[in-house]
């Protein structure tokens, strides 16, 4: 363990959906942990274990509660066995995994409420199967906003961040169907998310004075209202506000011809209309080392910037890097 980090508090992970490749990442990631800040996860003992069996790596799974983690971090893998089961059936998804999700991600909130950790990092989740279990909310970003406000009692502006050295995004609109973008994209959340995200980068991204680089909806960004009006009446009267609090934001910017590299060297971050106009050049420029961050939280919350690959899971091949680079953001952002 890096000397700086033995008096810190340690991380929290949580399992993700089980017949995904969260429960490797967090074995790959365990298997490098003397070079990492220390860490637990909330998760089902017996699935890492069957999981570690699997993909042929020899891991102690040490079940602790919170205050052993830091001793069990020495000897293995620290896990704080959840309450709900999940099954080891990777790429098989079922509801039967829902509720061990769900608790992991609550108790992790509640660890860094009561002092207990200081971050946490999420494995990635099956959106549609919470939903059948009856999860109301769209994704993570969403249910952290309402465990902010259920834990700290704080109204949560939960904005969701892509970010990597390379390339940083945000998409103002999430998970919703494309048909509802253009109702759902008002000049007052487009206002309200780039204050976060400006107020994020400073206090904690370290920015001075962060640079917003906003995209328009429409190709061309509407050229001039010919090809649909949101661009000069939603987004350009959101980008004067921005400015008038003295925010260095500017736009709207034609989509297509804002991602290139020399265009990238202009912005900290770029803020999107919709979820693909933001997270498809992301992982096309950065798949292996962007992360997601939360902003707008009360806490610290990074992911990976993949979903579940139900594909690989199982079989060893997944690839740790953007799990590891999360380790160290959260890490980074919480000291
Ligand atoms: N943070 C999250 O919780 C999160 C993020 C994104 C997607 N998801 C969910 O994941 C599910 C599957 O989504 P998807 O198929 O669109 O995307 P995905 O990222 O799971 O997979 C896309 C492709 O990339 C590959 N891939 C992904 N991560 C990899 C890794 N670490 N190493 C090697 N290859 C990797 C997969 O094998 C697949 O071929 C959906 O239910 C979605 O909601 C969750
Ligand atoms: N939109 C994200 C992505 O594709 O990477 C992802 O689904 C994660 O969303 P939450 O962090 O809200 O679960």
């Amino acid at each position: 363990m890096p000397h700086d980090s033995q008096n810190l508090l340690p991380i929290a992970l949580t399992m993700g959906e089980p017949a995904g490749i969260g429960p490797e990442l967090i074995l790959l990631a365990a298997a490098g942990r003397t070079q990492a800040a220390p860490f637990f996860a909330y998760a089902d003992p017996a699935l890492l274990a069957a999981r570690a069996h699997r993909i042929g790596l020899d891991m102690a799974i040490v079940e602790t509660d919170e205050a052993g983690a830091g001793h069990a971090f020495e000897k293995g893998l620290p896990v704080v066995p959840l309450r709900n089961k999940a099954p080891d059936r990777p790429g098989e998804p079922d509801v039967d995994g829902a509720a061990a999700v769900i608790e992991a991600i609550e108790r992790a909130a509640g660890a860094i409420r009561l002092g207990r950790a200081r971050a946490m990092v999420t494995a990635p989740i099956m959106k549609d199967v919470l939903y059948r279990a009856g999860f109301k909310h769209p994704g993570h970003t969403e249910f952290l906003g309402e465990l902010g406000q259920r834990f700290w009692d704080q109204p949560a502006e939960p904005v969701m961040m892509i970010w990597s050295e390379t390339v940083a995004v945000v998409p103002v609109t999430i998970h919703i169907p494309l048909a509802e973008v253009p109702a759902a994209l008002t000049e007052d959340l487009i206002f309200a998310t780039g204050l976060v995200v400006a107020s994020d980068l400073k206090a904690r991204f370290g920015l001075a004075a962060p640079r917003l680089a906003v995209a328009g909806l429409n190709p061309h960004a509407g050229e001039n209202g010919a090809l649909g009006s949101e661009d000069r009446d939603v987004v350009a009267p959101a980008i004067i506000r921005l400015r008038d609090e003295g925010i260095d934001a500017w736009g709207p910017l034609p989509a297509d011809t804002m991602f290139h590299a020399r265009a990238r060297q202009s912005y900290d971050v770029a803020l999107c209309m919709y979820h693909d106009q933001a997270l498809a050049p992301a992982k096309a420029l950065a798949f292996d080392e962007a992360v997601n961050v939360t902003l707008g939280l009360p806490f610290v919350r990074t992911s990976p910037d993949h979903g579940t690959a139900f594909d690989i899971a199982g079989t060893g091949k997944a690839n740790p890097s953007s799990f590891l680079a999360s380790l160290r953001l959260a890490d980074r952002l919480s000291r």
